[in-house]
């Protein structure tokens, strides 16, 4: 459960039994060949895989080089979140539990958890940070349409490290029915690996598409947004191994890596534990989680999954920091170059081509993690529309 020296279970003792079951039966049960029709075809027919990879022509020319999207935002629910939410609510119904909860800061996760949970009609609890659950209202409201109780996180900071802890609260206090569906890389082993897994379902597809559009199953670059990091697990996981695949990991600067309010995890943290995980995280000289900033509330997080810190170490990955202004410029730039308007998160990544030159033949992949109608709001702010 290690990646290089980050990963491992660093939980209290009272949640061993929960994450031990997890971790002695994730992979013989995703290997189950039952399991797997049944993933792959509501991947298929209830998710709406596999998702496009669309070549962008005008965003190309703009930039001068060979740019596809992978179409995540054209997954059910509006983003990649739901991929692992599959995964997790047939992992759930394998190990007998009929009562599931989540954390969710932009409330994508929220919406992908409770939205699997009305699928298979199973109890939906999902944490939310008071302060989330008033910036991203529509999430809110499609939650509990879909049946689930959102709880609001009126510990800490009030925002997803304090839905987290919450979450993790729950579950000791209710192991024997309950799964918690984490939605992101990250807590404690086997989650960042079992997460990776459901979501290497976007690098398997690019591979198969990129083969048949331009003669190779190998870009040249694949650039991904990273929050706690699932997209970008995801896009990267196939390619880890393909030395000549350049991997850009873009998290968000917020006001400027230097400004105080930032979630530029590679660049602001240092090596501790969050959420039962080994990896980097800001923190304050005590170990005290510092509060992150980003306008992005799915970027807006203290930490990053164990893999990521890996890649970032061990230099697998160039990781780039985006403040909020160039995100949101980004975003705007591909409403009106390619008519998708996307998620703020995804738009982070987008922004990299403002600040780093890629050659002409050069085929770059940017995994378009969601799409922006959550954001709205923040986009008319912003923009003053
Ligand atoms: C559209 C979209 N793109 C990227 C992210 C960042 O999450 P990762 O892909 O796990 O790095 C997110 C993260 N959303 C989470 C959520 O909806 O709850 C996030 O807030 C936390 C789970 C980290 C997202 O919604």
């Amino acid at each position: 459960g290690y990646y290089g020296d980050f990963g491992g279970a660093y939980i209290p003792e009272m949640l061993y039994p929960n994450v031990e079951e997890l971790r002695l039966k994730y992979v013989e049960i995703m290997q189950e060949p039952s399991f797997q029709k049944e993933f792959q075809n509501l991947l298929k027919e209830y998710v709406g895989r596999p998702t496009p990879l669309y070549f962008a022509k005008r965003l190309s020319e703009k930039y001068n080089t060979k740019i596809y999207l992978k179409r995540e935002d054209l997954c059910h629910t509006g983003a990649h979140k739901v991929n692992n939410t599959i995964g997790q609510i047939l992992m759930a119904k394998r190990l007998g539990k009929n009562r599931i909860i989540a954390e969710t800061g932009a409330g994508q996760h929220g919406v992908a958890t409770a939205t699997v949970c009305a699928l298979m009609g199973l109890e939906c609890i999902v944490y939310m940070g008071e302060i989330d659950i008033a910036r991203q209202a529509p999430n809110v409201a499609r939650m509990k349409m879909l049946g689930a109780t959102v709880v609001p996180a009126l510990s800490g900071s009030r925002t997803l490290k304090d839905a987290t802890n919450e979450a993790i609260r729950d579950w000791i206090n209710n192991p024997v029915d309950t799964h918690y569906i984490i939605g992101s890389v990250v807590g404690p082993h086997p989650y960042p690996d079992m997460v990776a897994r459901f979501q290497s379902v976007i690098s398997e597809e690019i591979r198969k598409q990129l083969k048949e559009k331009e003669g190779s199953e190998n870009p040249d670059y694949v650039i991904a947004c990273v929050g706690g990091g699932s997209n970008a697990a995801g896009a990267f996981y196939h390619f880890l191994d393909e030395e000549n695949v350049k991997l850009i990991a873009v998290e968000a600067a917020g006001l400027g890596v230097n400004s105080g309010e930032s979630a530029a995890t590679s660049v602001l943290g240092n090596e501790g534990i969050i959420h039962g995980s080994k990896t980097l995280l800001m923190q304050t000289k005590d170990g005290q989680i510092t509060e992150p900033y980003s306008i992005s509330a799915g970027l807006d997080y203290p930490g990053v999954g164990p893999l990521h810190a890996h890649l970032c170490k061990s230099k697998r990955a160039e990781f780039i920091a985006i403040t909020d202004d160039e995100a949101m410029e980004a975003g705007l730039e591909l409403c009106k170059l390619e008519g998708i308007i996307p998620a703020i998160e995804s738009s982070h990544a987008l922004a990299v081509f403002k600040s780093k030159k890629f050659k002409e033949n050069d085929i770059v992949i940017l995994n378009l993690s969601g799409r922006g109608d959550k954001d709205l709001d923040t986009y008319i702010k912003y923009f003053k529309l």
